[in-house]
C-alpha cells in the first residue's frame, strides 16, 4: 500500500471505490492493519470501553489518547491516523486547537470531533492552520448522558434535515471526512451523496463512501457487541484472515448487509 493522504481517499470517493477503516490502540494491532493494507485507522475514544473497561467515552483524557496515538504511529507508517478528540478537549476554540496539535505532535494526521453547527468556527480555525479534520454525526458517545442512551439518530424528518444541514456547515468548514453513526440508512445514502468529502458509516447502511468498526467488536472480543457489527475472526480462524476478509467485504460491497442496518 501507498501511503494514504486526505486526497488518496477524495479519489476513491470520486472513483466510487468503498474503503474500510478500523480502530486500533496499539503498536502490534497497527502493524498488521498496514500489512494487509487498510487505508485509515482511528485511535477512538471507544478505548475507554475496549481498553479500560469504561461503561462510556466520557472519562478518556487527552494523556489516554496521546499515548495510544503514539503507539499505532510507531506501528504504521502507510495507514492515514485519524485521533478522536476526548470529551470536552474541544468544548472552547483555544482547548482544540492545543489539543489538537498534541494528538498532530503525538503522530495523528487528522483529529476527529463529536457534533454539528456549534463546531463551524472550531473546524475553520484547525483546518487553517493545518490540521485536518473528521466530523462525527447521529450517534454521538460522548453526549450519552444528554441522548439517554446509545440510541438511533435523526430518525423523524426534522431531524434529519438537520443532520444534512450539520454535514454541509461542518463541509463548508473545512472538514475533509465525516463519521455518521447509527442513523437510518437512507439519510447517510442521502448525506453521502450530497457532500464532496467521503463519509464513513458506523450502523448507517451500506450506501456510504466508508465503514469503521471497533477491532474487538469485529474479532468478537466485546462483551456487548452492537448489532451493527460482525465476527470476521469467528468466520476466518485468524487476526490477518479477518482483516483481510473485512476489508474486502466493504470494498465488495458486501459489508454491511440489511441486518446491520437500522
Ligand atoms: N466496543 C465498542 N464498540 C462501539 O462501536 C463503540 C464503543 N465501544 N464505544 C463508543 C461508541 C458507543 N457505540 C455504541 C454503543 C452501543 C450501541 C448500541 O447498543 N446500539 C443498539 C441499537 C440501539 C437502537 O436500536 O436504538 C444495538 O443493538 O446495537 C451503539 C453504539 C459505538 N461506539
Ligand atoms: C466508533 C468510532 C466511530 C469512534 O468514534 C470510536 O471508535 O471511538
Ligand atoms: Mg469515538
Amino acid at each position: 500500500m501507498k501511503t494514504v493522504t486526505i486526497h488518496t481517499l477524495r479519489d476513491l470517493k470520486s472513483r466510487g471505490e468503498k474503503f474500510p477503516v478500523i480502530t486500533a490502540y496499539d503498536a502490534s494491532f497497527s502493524r498488521l492493519i498496514e500489512q494487509v493494507g487498510i487505508e485509515v485507522v482511528l485511535v477512538g475514544d471507544s478505548l475507554g470501553n475496549v481498553i479500560q473497561g469504561q461503561d462510556s467515552t466520557v472519562p478518556v483524557t487527552m494523556d489516554d489518547m496521546a499515548y495510544h496515538v503514539s503507539a499505532v504511529r510507531r506501528g504504521n507508517s502507510k495507514s492515514l491516523i485519524i485521533a478522536d478528540l476526548p470529551f470536552m478537549a474541544y468544548a472552547s476554540e483555544e482547548q482544540a486547537m492545543m489539543n489538537a496539535a498534541e494528538l498532530m505532535q503525538a503522530g495523528a494526521h487528522m483529529v476527529k470531533l463529536e457534533g454539528g453547527a456549534w463546531l463551524e468556527h472550531t473546524v475553520c480555525l484547525l483546518a487553517e492552520r493545518g490540521i485536518p479534520v473528521c466530523g462525527h454525526l447521529g450517534l454521538t458517545p460522548q453526549s450519552v448522558n444528554k441522548l439517554g442512551g446509545y440510541k438511533v439518530q435523526g430518525r423523524d424528518e426534522q431531524a434529519a434535515e438537520m443532520m444534512l444541514k450539520d454535514a454541509k456547515l461542518l463541509e463548508q468548514s473545512g472538514i475533509d471526512l465525516l463519521v455518521l453513526e447509527c442513523v437510518p440508512a437512507a439519510l447517510a445514502k442521502q448525506i453521502s451523496e450530497e457532500l464532496s468529502v467521503p463519509v464513513i458509516g458506523i450502523g448507517a447502511g451500506a450506501d456510504t463512501d466508508a465503514q469503521v468498526l471497533v477491532i474487538y467488536d469485529m474479532l468478537g472480543l466485546s462483551p456487548k457487541v452492537p448489532k451493527f457489527s460482525r465476527n470476521f475472526l469467528a468466520e476466518t480462524g485468524s487476526l490477518e484472515g479477518a482483516l483481510n476478509a473485512y476489508a474486502a467485504a466493504v470494498r465488495d460491497g458486501s459489508f454491511p448487509g440489511p441486518e446491520h442496518g437500522f
